[in-house]
């Protein structure tokens, strides 16, 4: 099989022009060279923290409806990574950024967020590993895809650098390889549900880049 003929190659492709527009995204831009301005990096930062526990909940979705140990035993460890690392991040990150707790709780979702919670839920419900793959292989994929155009040296600041290294590292490398093998393995079975669930997620991706700028993407 070519790499254009892998069914998740044929997902990402499915989902132009909203894959290329959010890993070329003004956001991606400027955070590579480390130029975003602090209140849109604030803005970013305190609407992704409200990706976590439902990207959590994914998947433990994902881990309970694998059909192999081993897939289960991956995904697991993946799970133990992001409940660790990731979090000392952000709290970091908002400390430097000057965000307070008060103020993050006061900042509503936008729709970019909300719409990435239902969707990331929807998939969880499904019961389906097909499903949970779909939404997940596009949250890391993207990342990875974005962070992986970054330009050396990478920015001075913690805030930008870690959130690029953190997308582009050996380790998430192969985890993105895996959950992208997964879904080349147990995705064509069920091609409408997963184009459906990679369309729309790679569509949020996109919009979820404009709300940090303010730009409510229906
Ligand atoms: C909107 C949005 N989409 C995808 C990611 C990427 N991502 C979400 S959870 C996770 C696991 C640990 O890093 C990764 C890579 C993000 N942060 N925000």
């Amino acid at each position: 099989m070519t790499q254009e003929e892998r069914f998740s190659e044929r997902l990402r492709a499915a989902a132009e022009p909203d894959w290329t527009a959010a890993v070329t995204h003004r956001f991606t831009r400027e955070l590579m060279a480390g130029t975003i301005a602090p209140d849109i990096m604030a803005r970013y930062l305190v609407q992704d923290h409200r990706f976590l526990d439902p990207f959590l909940m994914l998947l433990g979705a994902a881990m309970a409806t694998s059909d192999r140990f081993e897939s289960r035993l991956r995904l697991a460890r993946f799970a133990g990574l992001v409940a660790g690392e990731e979090n000392t991040y952000f709290e970091r990150a908002f400390e430097a950024l000057g965000v307070s707790p008060a103020e993050r709780e006061a900042t509503p979702d936008t729709a970019a967020t909300s719409g990435f919670q239902a969707i990331m839920r929807e998939a969880a419900e499904r019961r389906s590993y097909a499903a949970a793959l779909s939404v997940l292989t596009v949250a890391e994929w993207l990342y990875l895809d974005w962070a992986s155009r970054a330009p050396q040296p990478l920015p001075g600041d913690f805030v930008h650098r870690e959130w690029i290294t953190l997308h582009d590292n050996p380790g998430f490398r192969d985890f993105v390889a895996f959950l992208r093998s997964e879904l080349d393995r147990v995705g064509p079975e069920h091609h409408a549900l997963c184009e459906d669930l990679f369309r729309r997620a790679v569509a949020l991706e996109r919009a979820f880049f404009e709300a940090a700028y303010g730009a409510e993407a229906s």
